[in-house]
Parts: C-alpha cells; sequence; structure tokens
C-alpha cells in the first residue's frame, strides 16, 4: 500500500505526478478557516508532509501522529519547529543552494535599487513630476568600489560576496557564526566584529537564519551604530530585525535607505509605515522567485521527501545535529 502523504503548495503538475506515482497524496493548494479541519485529519493520516509559506509548530505537529519525515519547499527552516520534530525522530528536509544565486540577484537588485533611488525615479516619471532636468536632490550614490558589509556569510552571503567583489569592485566584509575561509580567499573577504562592521560598511546586508539567537539582531543600537550614508538591506526574515527601529532611523535619516524582500509580517500591510518612506525599497519576499528556482526547489523538496521516506537523510537535512545528537532517527523504511 502507498504511503500517504501530505501537499500543502501547488506545485508543477510533473513534479505533483512524481509524487502520486509513489504515494497516496492528499493536496491542499491552500489552508484556510474553510478547510482546516480537512486538513488536520489529512495531517493525522500523513507519514509524510511537504509544501511551504505555513507555520508548523508543535502545536499543529502534535497532531500528525504518524509523521515520518518532513520536507519544507524552502531554504528558511524557520516555519518548523526543529526541536520538536527531532525529539519524535523526524527529519525536516529543506532545499539549500538551488536557490543561492537567484536569491543573491533580488538582494544585489535591492542594492542597487537603494542607491540609485530606482523606483523613487521611476514613479518620477510615470507620475508626471519629470518635467524639467533632475537637479542634485535626485542624485543617488555609486555601488561600486563601496564597501559591503555581511551579516550571515552562508551559501547566500557568499553569492552576494560575489556579485560585490567580481562586479562592483567592492570591498567585502562580513561577520559571521564561524570565519569563512573560502570568502576570505576567493573574494579576499575581512571577518570582523559585529560593531565594526555596522560602523564602517556602506551597504549592510542581513543573510543570516532566523532563530532564537538571531531574532532582532539588529534594533535600535545596532542602527544607531550604521553611517548616515548607510544602506541597509535585509534578504533573511523579517524577525532578524527590530522594524519598528529601522522605521524611526529611515524616517529620521539616521540611515539613508533600506531595501527589504522580508517583513516581520507578510504580507505586509498597507498602513505600515514603510509604506509611506520614499527611503525604502519593498519587495513581496522575490528572493528565490523565478520560474528556474521555484521549479528547482519544488523538485528537491520532492527527491528530499522520497529520499527521507526511504530513510535515506544523508542530504538537505536541516536537524541531522537535533537527530545525531540524541540518536534519534529511526528509518522511515523499518
Ligand atoms: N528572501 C528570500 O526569498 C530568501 C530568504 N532566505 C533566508 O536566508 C537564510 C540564509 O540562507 P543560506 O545562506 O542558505 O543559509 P546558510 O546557513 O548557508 O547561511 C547563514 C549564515 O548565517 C550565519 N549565522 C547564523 N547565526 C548567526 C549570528 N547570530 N550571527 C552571525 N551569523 C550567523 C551562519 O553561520 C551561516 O553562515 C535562510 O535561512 C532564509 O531565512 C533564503 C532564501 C531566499
Ligand atoms: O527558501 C526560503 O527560505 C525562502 O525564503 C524563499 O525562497
Amino acid at each position: 500500500m502507498k504511503k500517504k502523504i501530505l501537499l500543502y503548495k501547488k506545485i508543477p503538475e510533473q513534479e505533483f505526478q512524481r509524487l502520486a506515482e509513489r504515494f497516496d497524496v492528499t493536496y491542499f493548494p491552500i489552508v484556510n478557516d474553510s478547510n482546516r479541519h480537512a486538513f488536520f485529519t489529512a495531517l493525522a493520516e500523513a507519514e509524510g508532509i511537504i509544501g511551504s509559506s505555513a507555520a508548523m509548530g508543535a502545536d499543529i505537529l502534535n497532531k500528525a501522529v504518524k509523521l515520518k519525515a518532513a520536507s519544507t519547499i524552502s531554504v528558511g527552516t524557520d516555519q518548523f519547529d526543529l526541536a520538536y520534530l527531532a525529539g519524535r525522530g523526524i527529519p525536516l528536509m529543506h532545499t539549500p543552494d538551488v536557490l543561492n544565486e537567484t536569491t543573491a540577484d533580488t538582494l544585489f537588485t535591492l542594492i542597487m535599487c537603494t542607491a540609485r533611488r530606482a523606483i523613487e525615479m521611476s514613479k518620477m516619471v510615470t507620475e508626471g513630476r519629470w518635467t524639467k532636468s533632475i537637479g542634485e536632490q535626485s542624485y543617488g550614490t555609486d555601488v561600486h568600489g563601496k564597501t559591503l558589509g555581511i551579516i550571515g556569510m552562508g551559501r547566500i552571503g557568499y553569492a552576494l560576496a560575489k556579485r560585490g567583489h567580481f562586479g562592483f569592485n567592492m570591498k567585502i566584509q562580513y561577520t559571521n557564526r564561524r570565519r569563512n575561509i573560502n570568502a576570505e580567499q576567493d573574494l579576499n573577504a575581512t571577518y570582523l566584529e559585529m560593531e565594526v562592521l555596522l560602523k564602517t560598511s556602506d551597504f549592510i546586508c542581513v543573510m543570516t537564519p532566523l532563530t532564537e539567537h538571531t531574532e532582532r539582531l539588529i534594533g535600535a543600537k545596532e542602527f544607531a551604530l550604521m553611517k548616515k550614508s548607510a544602506i541597509f538591506i535585509n534578504g533573511s526574515r523579517g524577525k532578524v530585525i527590530d522594524e519598528k527601529a529601522l522605521i524611526n532611523a529611515l524616517a529620521t535619516g539616521s540611515i539613508r535607505a533600506a531595501g527589504l524582500d522580508v517583513f516581520e509580517v507578510e504580507p505586509l500591510p498597507i498602513d505600515s509605515p514603510l509604506c509611506t518612506l520614499d527611503n525604502a525599497v519593498l519587495f513581496p519576499h522575490i528572493g528565490s522567485a523565478t520560474t528556474e528556482t521555484r521549479l528547482k526547489m519544488v523538485s528537491c523538496a520532492v527527491d528530499n521527501l522520497i529520499r527521507a521516506l526511504e530513510g535515506d537523510i544523508s542530504c538537505h537535512c536541516a536537524n541531522r545535529h537535533l537527530l545525531d545528537a540524541q540518536d534519534a532517527y529511526t528509518s522511515s523504511a523499518e
């Protein structure tokens, strides 16, 4: 008999078929109040789950009494309670690497848009305010040759640093839990304590995961340390920064601008003060959102679930360290 799995995201047909060939799939393209009861009923029967963009805390996961493996169509795993899953011996699979280059492209777009005031200038044209040659009040600032400070020099941080170093002759500096020797050797990156990085960077980009250690990593104190000319970029998760403190820094001109792909609350409510600030460039969480990369992520997540339900978590398991620490993983193939 086929194992039951729960799919809670719309995915391309060919990937759906790969799941359907192997599993008995219950599919919820979206979960809302009208289908939540049915969703929980399916969750209680599922040996595997696959999807993204839905909170999967212990309160939800404890309904998944038969669960053997979870697969998220994302590299970020903050929607899940990793320790809870590990405590039950359940691996959480994720999709690293396939989205590095696309997400770094998005981050560099934010850098260019904020520095050159691209959205603001475009609005000037489309709103009929371009009535004479622009003056210096509309000038941007250069990106090439400036200093790029990266907080979280992991897979995506490195891909961003590559663009800055090779494409824009930027000086790369970073802070990270561990030294990134590849970035130092390949990109001449300098490791700095956070405080020094904040004080000396022209562009500061946060690319850490959201964890209990990184929640509100950047707040009023950190914004106050940045140069008045600094441009702040967040592509990690909204909760890694104190959004109110950022709004204050932008509104008072204590930093120059911010480019944001992620927010404390998503979708960003239209009454957020961020929406009124010309020096904030706001994207609707599109870091990895190209057709090619989203397909690769789905494909990777499908492979991950198939392998994990066969007992193989050697690749792409996000809570492997927690499972190993308590020797909790027992192969679901057993
Ligand atoms: N905006 C978007 O669409 C996307 C956002 N993301 C976010 O980016 C995050 C990072 O992704 P990857 O680069 O693949 O992860 P990664 O694990 O390769 O890199 C993260 C780096 O942050 C460092 N780090 C962790 N805690 C830190 C701390 N307290 N201080 C300094 N450094 C710390 C780690 O040592 C690691 O090197 C994801 O977890 C996800 O939340 C990822 C993809 C797309
Ligand atoms: O993969 C992730 O973590 C994202 O945020 C979307 O690509």
